[in-house]
């Protein structure tokens, strides 16, 4: 997939314009506080609906404005296409070729990787930043995955509000909790699933950039224990007794203590888990690596490259690991979108960003 254009209006501080892009490399250089993260994020933005930076839209809206929205021209191997989002403080509306469609229909079409300094709690942070993420790199390549998870989160609502009012006798309880079941263990397969096939690639892509005297690997700790060799039935099986034996307990809470939204990922290097070993350096290689796996798998699922996004990259590697990294991604023909304070020393387009414009191009005697 490559970006051909973005147009955007009223989105931050970027003053309203049409950016084309370049097939490979394209830097976006300038001095802090510019716009080049609200670009890259306006692209992230246009391609999932989402921000890597805020949940709110209204932050994404340019201070004093009523109503902004971005648009992207892009290819795939098939053919142009375009996605738009127009949003308010209310509400967003998607469009896909111009015609109106539905958040579901929407996601997933742009295949968009990001590697942002915030990445870091990916590791460092709580399992439901893991699973957010997790979650939302499955659906991006896998449709069924995105039914089957707004299903279970539906009727995970739905069996805290019984079980919060003490309606558990009732026989639509029954009837949800049957279904919760099902889409639960569901969620579980194939988040397993997703996690065996990911950590191969990921130990693969750490040792060839980063250290090959080392083993990564990403595992699923479910709260139902070792379910790896398990089929889908087991599975289910195992969380109706889970269920049955918390069931007094989830009465006295008011909410679910089973099923996926108690689960978390976890990244072990050398047999020890990541978050409390791996040094700083280490950490950042590692989100890189898994950037990069991510890639791999939209690659296998889709049979599409994604595009990358690289936030401001000079504040993870030094030069030497960076010119690797960069030398690594131009090879592998994948367009990427770069931002960074100052020449990276590799071949580029480049683009000057100041005030809030964007101008292909210009040298980088401007950023000094
Ligand atoms: N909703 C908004 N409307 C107008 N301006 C905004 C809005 N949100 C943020 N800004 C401003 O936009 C400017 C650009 O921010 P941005 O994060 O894109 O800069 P940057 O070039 O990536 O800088 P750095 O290199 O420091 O990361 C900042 O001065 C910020 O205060």
């Amino acid at each position: 997939m490559e970006i051909l254009e973005i147009n955007y209006i009223n989105f931050r501080n970027l003053i309203d314009n049409n950016v084309k892009f370049f097939p490979k490399l394209n830097l976006f250089f300038g001095k802090n506080g510019q716009g080049k993260t609200s670009l890259l994020e306006a692209v992230y933005f246009n391609a999932t609906g989402k921000s890597f930076r805020t949940t709110k839209s209204t932050e994404m809206m340019k201070y004093g404005v009523k109503r902004a929205g971005v648009y992207i021209l892009y290819r795939d191997s098939i053919s142009e296409k375009t996605l738009t989002v127009k949003f308010n403080d209310s509400k967003k509306e998607y469009y896909y070729n111009s015609k109106k469609v539905t958040y579901d229909e929407f996601y997933g079409k742009l295949n968009v990787v990001t590697y942002i300094p915030e990445d870091i709690v990916l590791i460092t942070g709580s399992p439901s930043i893991r699973r957010t993420f997790f979650d939302g790199e499955i659906a991006q390549t896998n449709s069924e995955y995105f039914q089957d998870l707004k299903n279970y989160n539906k009727l995970l609502k739905i069996r805290n509000k019984y079980l919060k009012e003490q309606r558990t006798k009732e026989i639509e309880y029954q009837v949800y909790e049957e279904e919760f079941v099902k889409y639960g263990a569901k969620v579980i397969e194939k988040r397993l699933e997703y996690v065996q096939k990911i950590s191969i690639i990921l130990n693969l892509n750490y040792r060839k950039l980063f250290d090959n005297e080392k083993e990564l690997s990403l595992s699923y700790d479910c709260h139902l224990g070792n379910i790896k060799k398990m089929s889908i039935k087991e599975i289910e099986e195992l969380l109706k007794e889970k269920i049955k034996k918390s069931f007094n307990q989830e009465k006295r809470y008011g909410f679910s203590l089973c099923g996926p939204q108690k689960d978390d990922f976890l990244f072990i290097l050398n047999g020890h888990e990541a978050k409390s070993t791996a040094s700083q350096g280490e950490k950042k290689s590692i989100i890189f690596s898994l950037k990069l796996s991510e890639i791999d798998m939209v690659i296998r699922e889709k049979k599409e490259n994604p595009v990358l996004i690289i936030d401001d990259i000079s504040s993870y590697f030094d030069s030497n690991r960076k010119n690797s990294i960069l030398g690594y991604l131009r090879k592998r023909n994948i367009q990427v979108l770069i931002s960074s304070t100052g020449d990276l020393g590799i071949e580029s387009e480049n683009f000057y960003v100041e005030g809030g414009e964007i101008r292909y191009g210009t040298g980088f005697e401007q950023c000094k």
